[in-house]
């Protein structure tokens, strides 16, 4: 259980629609089917219709400080089935990492791997209480391209399991590199924020509205005036 599964979920019923992908720039081969994953009659480009309004309007204010940079779409919409997949795919990437192979994880190894893996990844749990974000789809995972369609450098890869991933890690450094990375996350952030989006408090790249963990964010702003979540699980 996470702080923000003690939110309610009072479902709006909105209809999850395709993304005009034509508005925003797109991370393509999609990461997530390149490795295999499978969507079935959708993909991972859909979200409920309110949550692209406000990404459109997100974009908009992108573009009033940097005219012809975009929103990159790196991932969104996300069934159970692919959320388990992406956890056991980055659970046995992290054993490869390390050299070793599942047989010959020690209890204790075994336990630091899946604690690095639910740093970043949602359980992919079927209680309807408790919806991993990105199968509300509510949640969108974003970078930005700048004017001349190159990725801008944040610091870190999408997904990385690391402190990296941290939206602050850069915050106090004295390096110019780091202080350039700190203020293009800011940038996505502003963004985001300026359109009602909430970020995942571990991850520089993870936004969403209207599900669990956005209302616990509001929550924890703005305390006196309490809202609940509006999108749960889809599939
Ligand atoms: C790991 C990243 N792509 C992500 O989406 N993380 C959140 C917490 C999730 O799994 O919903
Ligand atoms: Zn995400």
């Amino acid at each position: 259980m996470r702080p923000y599964h003690q939110i309610p979920i009072l479902e709006c019923g909105e209809p999850l629609m395709e993304i005009p992908l034509e508005l925003f720039a797109v991370k393509f081969p999609h990461p997530y089917e390149k490795l295999g994953a499978t969507y079935g009659d959708r993909s991972p480009y859909y979200l409920r219709q309110s949550v692209i309004e406000n990404l459109i309007q997100a974009q908009n204010y992108l573009q009033l400080l940097h005219r012809n940079w975009r929103i990159q779409i790196f991932d969104a919409y996300r069934p159970i089935a692919v959320q388990q997949f992406m956890v056991d795919y980055s659970f046995a990437q992290a054993v490869q990492d390390r050299g070793l192979t599942d047989v010959e994880l020690s209890p204790k190894q075994r336990q630091e791997i899946w604690e690095a893996v639910y740093a970043i990844w949602a359980l992919p749990s079927l209680d309807e209480k408790t919806p991993p974000p990105h199968s509300t789809g509510a949640a969108v995972d974003v970078t930005l391209v700048d004017d001349i369609g190159e990725i801008v450098n944040m610091g870190s890869p999408i997904d990385e399991m690391s402190e990296r991933s941290h939206p602050d890690y850069y915050a106090n450094s004295d390096r110019p590199e780091a202080q350039k990375y700190h203020a293009h996350r800011q940038l996505l952030q502003d963004v985001m924020l300026k359109a009602d989006f909430q970020r995942n408090p571990r991850e520089w790249w993870h936004f969403s509205i209207g599900d669990q963990m956005w209302a616990w964010l509001n929550n924890q702003s703005n305390p006196a005036n309490p809202v609940t979540a509006r999108y749960g699980r889809l599939a």
